[in-house]
């Protein structure tokens, strides 16, 4: 079993638990009476050549598998506004509880406190996953291409902009980029961890870039260690990064976004 089936398990059963909670017409009606999504591809579009910099996704993130805890987030709203006021274009929170940490509770925290288009970056395997993200007012879900077969893929992706949102969809090989295409994603990452191994490898992004079409948002995700990891995903073309642990790490998340996108700037 590898490390992302294993989390898919425990995604399931904690599924299971909220749907009993709380059936799937319930949510669905929820969902519908929530105040509209904010445009996430408005906001992530044109990142690479924007003067001011790179678009970046900032994320709430207080565990992770392959490093255990990263930080103590006391207070993940007044986290959610540091990365508001850096200039983070979309905030990512973690949802996932067994191996993240991470609850709806921190994601309805940071909506209240901020503005910007927010992810609610959880293992999409069920439909219910994604009213139940709108019902909490996020702009954006994840769809992990490894982690769904064709029709899943494409049927999460249209009800996603059935709901008014957006998704990020992952990919991680050339074969996974060409599945995300074929199900028209707007909004296309390529994630440098390996949710098998847990390698990171950045150079991947660059390797991988030309496969992504002109027309798509193109997201660069993990393994932002440096100021150099911003740059070198921007002169890839990226429009986008997603970062987590450098943020949570970091003293001052407010500065650290600006020098990313500085940085990036440096790069065309
Ligand atoms: O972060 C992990 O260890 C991880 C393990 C297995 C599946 C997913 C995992 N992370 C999710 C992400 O993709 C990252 O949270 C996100 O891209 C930010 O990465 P980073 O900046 O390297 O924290």
């Amino acid at each position: 079993m590898t490390v992302l089936d294993d989390i898919i398990a425990g995604v399931r059963e904690d599924l299971a638990a909220r749907e009993a909670a709380v059936p799937l017409p319930e949510m669905i009606r929820r969902a519908a009476q929530a105040a509209p999504a904010r445009d996430a591809v408005a906001a992530l579009v044109g990142g690479r050549a924007d003067p001011e910099g790179i678009r970046v996704i900032s994320e709430v993130k207080r565990s992770s598998p392959s490093k255990g805890a990263l930080a103590d987030i006391a207070e993940p709203a007044e986290l959610g506004r540091a990365y508001e006021r850096g200039g983070a274009s979309a905030v990512s929170v973690l949802t996932e509880r067994r191996r993240f940490n991470g609850s709806l509770a921190d994601f309805d925290a940071v909506r209240a406190a901020i503005d910007l288009p927010m992810l609610r970056k959880d293992f999409t395997v069920a439909e219910y996953q994604i009213h139940e993200a709108r019902a909490h007012g996020a702009d954006l879900v994840l769809l992990i291409v490894a982690a769904l077969d064709d029709a899943q893929l494409r049927d999460f992706l249209q009800l996603t902009h059935e709901l008014g949102m957006n998704a990020l969809v992952e990919a991680h090989t050339p074969e996974e980029i060409a599945r995300a295409v074929d199900v028209d994603a707007r909004i296309l990452g390529v994630n440098v961890r390996n949710l098998k191994t847990l390698d990171v490898d950045p150079d991947r992004y660059a390797r991988l870039a030309a496969d992504l079409p002109e027309h798509v948002v193109r997201v660069a995700e993990s393994g932002v260690e440096s100021a150099a990891q911003v740059e070198q995903y921007a002169a890839a073309g990226a429009d986008a990064i997603l970062v987590g642990e450098a943020l949570v790490r970091h003293g001052a998340p407010e500065q650290a976004l600006q020098q990313f996108r500085a940085a990036s700037v440096r790069a065309r």
